[in-house]
């Protein structure tokens, strides 16, 4: 019921109805036998029936349900903070540590272990409406951050999953401990007065008869500070601070007893492009600027709020979900992008959400090159409830793309995700590869891939510009999800390349967590990097 109810509220993607009609489906016989000849040969006949291997076979897995036991809530243990230390700057430049002061202030919610049914945060364009999935399962513990060697990210999923699978549902897990464990008074071997648990009163709590007392003094209640949990919004600020205080501590330096003049005018737009914000919107503040107060005292708190004005009008128009094309089965989504930039960990999100809303989720591991990858992403399968492909170390990913459409096909998946090994730009023959994939798919679907969605890491600064300009030419890329907001982040760049490339972002990350990937709001960044409160 819950999938029939998403497929009504979807709006189909780009293409109107009639240009699916347009496009018949393809003589199947003929395009398979095109795309035979387009893999090389090996690549299909030996690659594919490998049986032995764990990792090597065609695996297809069925999936286990939307969510149920899926996600298994784990609490963030972020370090106590103790609240409201720090003030706000005249800026109204929120300090990194009342962010943190902030966040303690909050209390620490335990979040549930299953996803909601019928969620697609940032995904569904009917509604615009963007609801939270309050799945969660944060790796921040287990995982260590970009220099983690794969192996350690793979053990760490590994660990997460097998929990999962021990971990009965909370009411079996009461009724495990009730029967199997022992209680203090069973084990200590004293004496007890205390009524029997038959009586209905626990054991471990003897009730003395009326005239007596314990001979130790009850012991007072532990305060138990319960750990503070960032919100994402305050994840994405922490992650800007560095240049939003940076930009911001400039800013309200260079108009300390200055009018706004052609000077300072030019200075602010070195700044401004310094913090890779981009030549044109650099522009755009300062003409703003210039408008409003030329000749006049300006404090940094104008110019911040000018900047974070302007930012908004460039990234409100590509600040859009992510559409789902119900009519393609499946809808094929391609994740490229450079190494380490959170493919593979963005597609395990993406996967909880649209399994958690009901959808059946295929993954594929088209990243032949790293068995980690392989691992990585069949665990992610495993914990969204996703089915999963793969194929063996060094086999051809386009033919790997070939037999995953194909079998998404025949299981009526809803959405098919492939994941790519990371390359970068520069490498021509990793790129043709990356050509090949888009080839093959296509002439299975000529609309397919129907999305390709390319991750960028927020730590990279100039860099991010010329990798989209590049997957875009080969990979044909429609739309962009910006990692390691939550790091030391250099945002900037992303206002940079929606003011050239006007693609889509649709999601950003902001954490390792499988709930760590927000819808992309045009708003919040911007104030987050021009270090406004919200
Ligand atoms: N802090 C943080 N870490 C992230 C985020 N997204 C991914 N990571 C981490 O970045 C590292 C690389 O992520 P992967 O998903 O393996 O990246 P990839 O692009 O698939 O890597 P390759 O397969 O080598 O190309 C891992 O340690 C992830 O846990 C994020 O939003 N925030």
């Amino acid at each position: 019921m819950a999938l029939s109810f998403i497929k009504r509220v979807f709006t189909f993607g780009d293409k109107p109805v009639e240009d699916q009609a347009a496009h018949p489906a393809p003589d199947r016989a003929a395009d398979a036998a095109a795309v035979q000849a387009e893999l090389e040969p090996k690549s299909r006949d030996e690659d594919l029936p490998l049986a032995a291997d764990p990792v090597a076979a065609v695996e297809i897995e069925t999936a286990g349900g939307p969510s149920g036991d899926v996600v298994e809530a784990v609490e963030e243990e972020p370090a106590a903070i103790l609240p409201g230390v720090e003030e706000t700057s005249d800026l109204g430049v929120v300090p990194l540590s009342l962010l943190e002061a902030e966040a303690a202030a909050e209390t620490a919610r335990v979040e549930g272990a299953d996803l909601p049914p019928s969620a697609l945060p940032g995904i569904s364009p009917s509604g615009g409406e963007i609801t939270d999935v309050p799945a969660s399962t944060p790796f921040a513990e287990s995982a260590k951050g970009d220099e983690a060697p794969a192996q350690d990210v793979v053990s760490a999923l590994r660990q997460d999953v097998s929990n999962d699978s021990i971990s009965p549902p909370e009411g079996e897990m009461t009724g495990r401990t009730e029967e199997g464990g022992s209680t203090p008074a069973e084990t200590s071997g004293e004496p007890t007065n205390a009524p029997s648990e038959s009586e209905g009163v626990s054991p471990a709590t003897p009730v003395l008869p009326k005239g007596f007392s314990t001979a130790k003094p009850e012991a007072e209640p532990v305060a138990v500070v319960a750990p503070a949990k960032l919100t994402w919004f305050q994840r994405l600020r922490a992650g800007l601070a560095r240049t939003s205080s940076q930009l911001t501590g400039q800013i309200s330096a260079l108009f300390t007893k200055r009018k706004l003049d052609e000077q300072t005018l030019e200075e602010l737009e070195d700044l401004l492009i310094q913090a890779d914000l981009g030549v044109e919107t650099a522009m755009r503040i300062t003409d703003t600027l210039s408008s409003e107060r030329y000749g006049k005292d300006v404090t940094g708190e104008d110019v911040s709020r000018i900047m974070s004005a302007e930012i908004t009008k460039v990234l409100t128009p590509v600040a859009k979900p992510l559409q789902l094309d119900l009519d393609h089965k499946p809808h094929v989504i391609l994740v490229v992008g450079v190494n380490g930039t959170g493919k593979t960990t963005t597609i395990g999100k993406l996967a909880a959400k649209l399994s958690g809303s009901g959808l059946k989720v295929m993954l594929a591991a088209g990243d032949t090159f790293r068995a980690a990858a392989i691992e990585q992403l069949k665990i992610w399968a495993d914990r969204t409830g996703s089915q999963f492909i793969g194929t063996k170390l060094g086999a051809d990913a386009a033919g790997l793309a070939y037999d995953a459409f194909e079998q998404a096909r025949a299981n009526k998946s809803d959405v098919l995700i492939i994941d790519t090994a990371g390359r970068l730009q520069n490498r021509t023959e990793l790129m043709a590869e990356l050509e090949k994939i888009v080839r093959v798919l296509n002439k299975l679907d000529p609309d397919a891939p129907h999305t390709v969605l390319q991750t960028l890491d927020a730590t990279t600064g100039q860099n991010a510009m010329n990798q989209v300009e590049i997957f875009r030419n080969v990979a044909g890329v429609s739309g962009l999800i910006m990692t390691k907001l939550d790091g030391t982040a250099r945002g900037g760049i992303l206002v940079a390349i929606a003011a050239k490339h006007k693609l889509p972002v649709y999601f950003i990350g902001v954490g390792e967590g499988v709930d760590d990937l927000e819808p992309f709001e045009a708003k919040d960044f911007a104030h987050a990097i021009a270090g406004l409160t919200h």
